[in-house]
């Protein structure tokens, strides 16, 4: 076995607002060295002299005075601009700073802003979401992070809609994971509020997602009632890119249930001029920004890759953090597996009398164990009973995996990032698999 070359490492230098902008595959890895001035990567700071390695990432390191950078390892695409909205995203974290200033004089009830993103896809929302997230961090402001996106589950896992305090800066190399305590487990001081949602788009049950958002929004309220910090610092809400009719409600909807009062809307001026007479009034600001010419398009194999990546850190950690997931048998009569709304499939003729197809899509719906749950990633439910709509309503405790099935012994095979009996019964079921690699 031939021993595999360290590359050379190439050294860039970046004069002041510049960036360096790279994408790295996933099967490669590239380690970044900050070797003089200053840079950040969407707001977080980099260490001087220490090594980060990034796999499976599109992502930009940004300097306000001048840095030396040295990259070593192959990047698919590697080149710096001069151009860029960072100035505008400043003096936006600027704006929203004067605003904590002035609830923490006592004005707008003591409430920091509550911050909409909104946006089509991959125009930056969640970049701007994590630079607005760390500025606030860096002037010890402690902010709450909504994430609305079920399709990518910055947070915990795709295809649930979370909210989480953020204390710590958040992590250049694994993102909101870390400082957001990725795992929830009870009792943990900055639990991430979970609501399982189990679609990739809101467009697929849009009534189950305007329940769980105002469900999210009540925990929120009641967060930052108890929260002095955190009431004071306000929310940033990311969101997914819906903006056609139903994507409109959604913002709607997400307005009046966290009495938003600063809407950003990123690179679309149509929605720009629709959200400003739609929702533009006193005490209510809408504001655009420019998208950069750095956010990258996605397509829909690195999605799925990024989906991959972040259900094997779930239960194996990272390369700086590692964990072995814990593997347990369970009897298919231990648990109960829901899912939801599987009525909507259904056409209107064949519901049953007297439930219309709104009711159907909040349905809650046994489902039998079997071979057909090999592979999936389920969601813990916090209930201790099934009683609809509450249990619909229930936060997370955690996600499992299901690695065997056993079908002539009625037994599952689970990896847990827990260890022991997984403590709660009730496990929803989403359209969420992941092949082990
Ligand atoms: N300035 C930049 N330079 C290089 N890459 C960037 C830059 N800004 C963002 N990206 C990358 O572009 C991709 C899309 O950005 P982001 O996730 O912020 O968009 P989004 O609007 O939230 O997308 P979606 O709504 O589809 O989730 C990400 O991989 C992000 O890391």
């Amino acid at each position: 076995m031939s021993m595999a070359q360290t590359p050379e490492p190439k050294e860039w230098i970046l004069d002041e607002e510049n960036e360096l902008r790279i994408e790295i595959d996933f099967d490669t890895k590239v380690k970044l060295r900050l070797v003089t001035g200053t840079a950040e990567i969407f707001g977080t700071e980099l260490g001087q002299n220490v090594d980060y390695e990034f796999s499976g990432r599109k992502i930009a390191i940004f300097t306000w005075h001048g840095c030396k950078l040295l990259v070593t390892g192959t990047c698919s695409v590697e080149y710096f601009a001069a151009e860029t909205p960072m100035v505008s995203y400043l003096n936006m974290h600027l704006a929203l700073e004067q605003r904590r200033v002035l609830a923490s004089q006592g004005n707008n009830n003591g409430q920091g802003p509550r911050v909409l993103i909104v946006g089509p896809n991959d125009v930056g929302k969640t970049s701007l979401s994590k630079m607005l997230l760390s500025y606030g961090l860096r002037q010890s402001r402690q902010p709450i992070y909504v994430d609305l996106d079920c399709s990518e589950g910055s947070i915990t896992m795709p295809g649930c809609l979370t909210a989480t305090p953020l204390t710590e800066m958040i992590d250049v190399e694994e993102g909101f994971g870390s400082s957001a305590t990725s795992a929830p487990t009870a009792g943990s001081a900055v639990m991430p509020l979970a609501y399982y949602y189990g679609f990739p788009s809101p467009k697929d049950n849009t009534k189950l997602y305007n329940v769980l958002l105002a469900r999210l929004a009540k925990s929120v309220k009641r967060r930052l009632d108890e929260d002095e910090a955190a009431k004071k610092s306000g929310i940033v809400i990311d969101t997914n890119g819906l903006i056609d009719a139903t994507g409109y409600e959604i913002i709607a909807n997400c307005i009046k249930e966290f009495a938003v009062d600063v809407i950003i809307v990123l690179g679309h001026e149509r929605l720009f001029s629709d959200m400003t007479r739609l929702h533009q009034k006193p005490g209510v600001s809408v504001v655009k920004l420019a998208k950069s010419g750095g956010v990258v398009e996605r397509d829909s194999s690195f999605r799925r890759l990024t989906q991959n990546q972040k259900i094997r850190e779930y239960f194996y950690g990272t390369a700086k953090s590692e964990l072995a997931p814990y593997s347990t048998m369970i009897n298919y009569h231990d648990v109960e597996i829901l899912r939801v709304g599987e009525g909507s499939l259904a056409p209107s003729s064949a519901l049953p009398i007297g439930e219309d197809r709104k009711v159907s899509e909040t349905h809650v719906v046994k489902v039998e164990p079997g071979e057909h749950l090999l592979h999936s990633v389920l969601a813990v439910s916090n209930a201790d009973k099934m009683q609809e709509p509450e249990i619909l309503e229930t936060n997370l405790a955690g996600f499992i995996y299901v690695s065997e099935v056993h079908e002539a012994r009625k037994k599952l095979t689970v990896l847990s990032p827990c260890p022991g009996r997984i403590p709660k019964k009730f496990w929803w079921l989403g359209s969420l698999k992941w092949a082990e690699d």
